[in-house]
């Protein structure tokens, strides 16, 4: 019996047909659906006089644009102020009306970033094939689901047909062994991953990540790993499934029940690459060798661990490479050499689809309880990743704690991850950011963003700079 990969695996079992070329139509079983990528693609559905092929397979949440302020939420759409983004939410509901898709609106508990919502309603499923209108769909590889980003028109194809078009991608595997050291999160290992490949190292692979460390991690871990496939290039990033992925699944509201949930586990189980299937690249990573991590510059491989100094120009290995590096000094306003943990930060921004999940919460909680946010910050936002994240921080006091330490605590949305909505860094400002990219203007006009951990970002709120969070003395002077 030949041997195969999780993604070999995941698009076998959803194939309709294979052209000669190598182009394929594959079965989407779930397609996400948010305000900004899916309103042309519903007019092209209207001007087609199509319906969706299957409205069962379609959820739908705004989370771009969302304000994330308790008095503009409580005002609903018209406390959106600026017109397009008003726009955009109010046309996912209209949409939603029209064809008949359940939408967490705003004001739903349900609602929040998309990536959060799916596998937390258990929407996002082990063996599905799951698409959005959003490169980070990635995400939810991590539940063993061959999920990736597409385009507006392709979103109009799904909706219409149920089916992608797509050309087989190559298999990569990560291999993340032995332990993490104590307070090296999942974020960390992510952030130095795409340190050693490149923003580009990934392109045209399904990037499954294996080895000790994520068979130890959580499945919200395998989320935020997963979330920056996209960072490294590739489209998809997988963990296979083993029993944490089956219990993570069990219960929540879409997931199968009774007789159904029987049938599913016996497939799931079959969702992990075999023993010795091939791979056509395979990088090897010592998980004690991986610090907390601290982007310095304008993309996310311009990363290094928080105790080290940012590059020299002349560190450069070509000339490009002195010019990148020479740009990116220039747009962040650091000095070459300089010790990262000089960076001095304006704000802390703790949430995004990388890291707005219950446990995100609580690690930055447990890093800031009884402590204050430095007086030299402009502010902290907190922004839990949707109303079913802030429902369970709440019950476990983690609001009162962050609030305590000075910190403000938000409505769930994509926030200040990208400009896209009322929360923005200022020209020049630098943020400690738990999201997961760091380009210029990213976060606003003239924004630096620096990519950490949520508890990295905790630790440089309460510090006004860097610190390793992992020293136990961090807190001292
Ligand atoms: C707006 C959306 C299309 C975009 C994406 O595809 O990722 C956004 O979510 C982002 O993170 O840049
Ligand atoms: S949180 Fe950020 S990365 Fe995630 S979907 Fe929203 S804008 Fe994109």
């Amino acid at each position: 019996m030949t041997t195969q990969t999780l993604y070999d695996k995941l698009w076998a079992g959803h194939v309709v047909k294979t052209r000669e070329d190598g182009t394929a139509l594959i079965y989407i079983d779930r397609q996400l659906l948010h305000e900004v990528t899916s309103p042309q693609a519903f007019e092209g559905l209207r001007i087609a006089g199509r319906k969706p092929w299957r409205l069962s397979a379609n959820l739908a949440t705004p989370d771009h644009n969302v304000p994330t302020t308790r008095n503009e939420r409580e005002i609903g759409i018209e406390g959106i102020i600026d017109p397009v983004s008003k726009i955009q939410v109010q046309t996912l509901d209209d949409n939603c009306v029209e064809y008949n898709i359940t939408e967490f609106k705003m004001d739903d508990i349900r609602q929040g970033i998309v990536h959060v919502v799916g596998p937390e309603q258990g929407a996002t499923l082990p063996g599905m094939t799951v698409v959005c209108g959003d490169s980070h769909t990635s995400t939810h590889g991590a539940l063993g689901a061959l999920a990736h980003g597409i385009g507006t028109s392709e979103v109009e194809h799904v909706l219409a047909t149920g089916c992608l078009i797509q050309k087989k991608m190559n298999n990569m595997l990560v291999s993340v062994n032995g332990q993490l050291n104590t307070g090296v999160t999942p974020k960390d290992v992510v952030l130095h991953i795409i340190g050693v490949l490149g923003t580009a190292g990934g392109t045209g692979f399904a990037l499954e990540f294996g080895g000790q460390v994520f068979r130890d991690m959580s499945i919200e871990g395998r989320m935020t790993v997963c979330n920056m496939a996209i960072e490294a290039g590739a489209r998809a990033g997988l963990v296979s499934v083993d029993q944490k992925t089956i219990d993570y699944v069990k219960g929540r509201p879409f997931a199968p029940k009774g007789d159904h949930w029987d049938l599913a586990v016996a497939q799931w189980n079959e969702l992990h690459s075999d023993e010795g299937a091939h791979f056509d690249k395979v990088i090897n990573i010592e998980g004690s060798e991986i610090k907390p991590q601290v982007t310095w510059g304008t993309s996310p491989e311009m990363v290094l661990p928080v105790s080290a100094n940012v590059p020299f120009i002349k560190d450069g290995k070509t000339d490009t490479d002195k010019t990148s590096i020479t740009r990116a000094l220039h747009y962040m306003g650091l000095k070459e050499g300089q010790a990262i943990t000089d960076i001095k930060l304006d704000r802390v921004f703790i949430g995004s689809c990388t890291n707005s999940r219950i446990e995100d919460m609580r690690a930055a909680a447990e890093v800031v309880k009884g402590k204050k946010v430095a007086s030299t910050l402009i502010d902290a936002i907190v922004v839990p990743g949707s109303g079913l994240v802030k429902e369970q921080a709440e019950k476990e006091g983690l609001d009162k704690i962050f609030i305590d330490a000075g910190m403000q605590w938000r409505e769930p949305g994509c926030s200040m991850c990208l400009a896209m909505n009322a929360d923005k860094l200022g020209n020049g400002e630098h943020c400690a950011s738990t999201s997961n990219r760091n380009f210029e203007g990213r976060q606003g006009f003239g924004g630096r963003t620096h990519l950490v951990s949520p508890a990295m970002a905790a630790a440089a709120a309460i510090k006004g700079h860097f610190v390793d969070v992992t020293n136990p003395n961090w807190a001292g002077e």
